[in-house]
């Protein structure tokens, strides 16, 4: 053996020891999270705690219950059978992105892409052009990280929202007076480089996995956003710097991994509640388990997957920035008893310090377009997270301005 390789072997010395040192850790914690799943079952399926609920729905549904939390089931109306009860499918617009590259085809695809952002505050994008090993291994990943032990997953609950990377359950877990069955994994994004450190250590090769994925998102985000500003008729002020050129310089970027375990009684629950985004576009990224429904002319319609592609839709930003003109819809996510589901959530918006309002170019008083939306930002959205539940649009709503009244007499 040569001498430059000896302190190598010391190095996979010390390596392996450490990694003997966690195995043996890992494997004690989840005998005792074993123990604590029967303690915690132990009376039959009594009404369980508060700490424990925290713990999440992977923890529940691995634990064997065969009945819903009482904390978990919604009242009537709410529940995903009730009116406007459906099981209708739909197969959202298509954005090709290989035909938006394509000059002689790209304002066809603007058309298709400004309908759907009008219509449905949805579309699907495919020829995107990320790798498919790309796409399997962020999802492979997602499902290894929801298998690990709790303690592992555990050591990253916070109940700082602007934390770098955040485990928990529910929708807002602090505030939901009824749960929802999901637990999730949130990871800030940008700038990529500097917070990529933070993620969870395990599974080992999350970070590498993880951080591809954010940027491949990110290049897409800013390939959309493009074609919306030029769909929409703002193209000229991205020439010259414009929003484009901001969000180049800086934007924000999360990426929410969301685990949907198998739930006993999936009618009497959701995976996650009506809602609607924050940012200027979401992009999801699900397995093949259907879950995901969007409300469409006042019915919900579940979006068929089609493997390989991202479901885009419109944010509030977006609908603000667009002056109303594109859509920020309300979509929730059904569960179901027997499969479990992943999807992966990236929002993409403006830096949170930025204040967001309907852009000039798209404000005209005297043309009868008035502004429709006061401006707004991070700290007011977070303020209204903590003074209401934050479900079924009212954030949106509550930046809505009223039509202007005209008057007769003026006239
Ligand atoms: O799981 C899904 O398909 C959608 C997730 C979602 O709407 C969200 O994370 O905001
Ligand atoms: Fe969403």
């Amino acid at each position: 053996m040569s001498l430059v390789a000896a302190p190598m072997a010391i190095v996979d010395l010390a390596t392996s020891a450490d990694q003997l040192q966690q195995a043996m850790e890992v494997e004690e914690e989840a005998k005792a999270e074993q123990q604590q799943q029967q303690q915690d079952l132990g009376a039959g399926e009594q009404e369980l705690s508060y700490s424990i609920l925290m713990k999440g729905v992977r923890h529940l549904s691995d634990s064997g219950i065969t009945r819903l939390p009482d904390r978990y089931v919604l009242p009537a109306p709410d529940r995903p059978g009730a009116a406007p009860a459906t099981t209708s499918r739909v197969k959202l617009p298509v954005v090709d992105l290989a035909r938006l590259r394509d000059p002689s085809q790209r304002a066809a695809v603007l058309q298709t892409l400004d309908a759907a952002c009008r219509g449905y505050g949805f579309f699907q994008v495919v020829n995107h052009g990320v790798d498919g090993a790309v796409i399997a291994g962020m999802l492979d990943v997602a499902r290894r990280f929801f298998e690990l032990p709790l303690p592992e997953r555990a050591r990253y609950m916070s109940p700082d929202v602007r934390a770098a990377v955040r485990y928990g359950t529910s929708f807002n877990q602090a505030k939901d007076a009824v749960l929802c069955w999901r637990d999730f994994l949130k990871l800030a994004c940008h700038p990529l480089r500097d917070v990529v450190a933070s993620w969870p250590r395990e599974p080992a090769d999350l970070r590498d996995v993880a951080s591809g994925y954010a940027a491949a998102s990110h290049g897409l985000f800013m390939e959309l956003m493009e074609a919306a500003l030029q769909a929409l008729g703002i193209a000229a002020a991205a020439a010259d710097g414009g929003v484009l050129g901001e969000l180049a310089a800086g934007s924000s970027h999360m990426m929410t991994v969301n685990c949907y375990p198998a739930c006993p009684q999936p009618e009497l629950t959701l995976g996650m509640p009506a809602h609607s985004d924050y940012g200027l576009f979401t992009f999801v990224l699900q397995d093949h388990v259907e879950g995901l429904q969007v409300m469409h002319g006042g019915r919900w319609l579940t979006v068929d997957p089609i493997p390989g592609s991202f479901v885009v839709n419109v944010g509030d930003h977006l609908e603000i920035y667009s002056n109303g003109a594109y859509k920020s819809v309300l979509h929730r996510v059904r569960v179901n008893s027997t499969r479990p589901r992943i999807s992966v959530a990236s929002f993409h918006s403006l830096p949170a310090e930025r204040v967001v309002g309907p852009a000039p170019e798209l404000v005209d008083e005297a043309a009868g377009k008035p502004r429709r939306y006061m401006d707004t930002d991070f700290a007011t959205f977070l303020a209204y997270l903590a003074s209401a539940d934050g479900k079924d649009k009212t954030f949106l709503q509550s930046r809505m301005l009223p039509p202007p009244i005209h008057c007769a007499i003026y006239n």
